[in-house]
């Protein structure tokens, strides 16, 4: 999916909410787990009910592998059918992957082509030769950690290095990687206050932005901030949707959360015009 296609359907569904699959066997309702496959059941259930009030759905790659080959069956069941049902969504592997450029490589193909999600998280530690074999597939999007939502963030990321916060190296140098134009960051919601300084460095980026919901970052902070004049957000919430029931309503109760989101999303829409 082209940037292009992503913002049309954000202005088309008034929305930019991004919808985390976080699927926990312990957390589904328990009559899920009488299904063959009740991570699929549990994921088709909640795109079912949501699929119109988001554009985007990220599963976090951790919860499937600790399955093992039923997590990633079930992976792969639930992007097959994100891809057959819904080709308007954007999907991201949230899988934090980078490594020396030929195994990048391979991590590449098993998600570009193999699973055919539009986008993957990838970790920039390992520096240029990591990221760019994600960067050379066409219309695939390679979405950068750059200052992430949780507290070890401080650790590293905003360090100062050579006088500048590590995190804004990494916006800087990326940007002049071959095939930069399929990059996007991940910026934690609960770092709001960063989001002025980010867009200086890199206005026309799009930021996936976890942090809203159950880590208690601000929806409106991030807008404030964060938006451009193409939206340039994915906002994400994951258990804040997902488990907002574990009774047989849970599907309903999840729309009922993301709707909530993505009336709000309306809202900050409508300030742009
Ligand atoms: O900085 C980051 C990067 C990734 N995540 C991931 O996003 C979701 C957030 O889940 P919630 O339940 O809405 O808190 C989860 O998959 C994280 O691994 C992040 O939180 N922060």
């Amino acid at each position: 999916m082209t940037t292009e296609e992503l913002v049309q359907q954000i202005h088309k569904k008034q929305s930019f909410l991004c919808i985390g699959l976080d699927t926990d066997l312990e957390k589904i309702p328990n009559h899920l787990l009488e299904e063959e496959d009740p991570i699929f059941a549990f994921n088709k259930a909640i795109i079912d009910a949501t699929h119109h009030l988001c554009v985007a759905y990220k599963p976090n790659i951790a919860f499937y592998e600790a399955y093992g080959i039923k997590g990633w069956q079930a992976l792969e069941k639930t992007i097959k059918y994100l891809n057959v049902n819904h080709p308007e969504i954007f999907t991201i592997a949230d899988a934090k992957r980078g490594d020396i450029g030929n195994t990048s490589t391979r991590y590449a193909k098993a998600f570009f082509e193999d699973l055919e999600f539009d986008s993957i998280t990838i970790a920039p530690y390992m520096g240029k030769d990591s990221v760019e074999p994600f960067l050379a597939f066409e219309n695939k999007h390679t979405i950068l950690l750059a200052l992430t939502s949780n507290q070890g963030a401080y650790d590293y990321q905003t360090k100062m290095i050579d006088g500048k916060e590590l995190y804004k190296t990494v916006l800087e140098t990326s940007q002049s990687y071959e095939n930069a134009k399929n990059l996007m960051y991940v910026v934690g919601a609960t770092k709001a206050s960063f989001l002025t300084e980010i867009r200086e460095l890199i206005p026309n980026s799009f930021l996936l932005v976890p942090g809203v919901g159950a880590q208690g970052g601000s929806l409106e902070e991030v807008c404030k901030y964060g938006m451009n004049n193409q939206v340039g957000l994915l906002i994400n919430s994951s258990r804040g949707i997902i488990y907002a029931s574990n009774n047989q309503d849970f599907a309903e109760a999840a729309a009922e959360s993301a709707k909530y989101i993505q009336v709000k999303m309306a809202g900050e829409l409508g300030k742009l015009k």
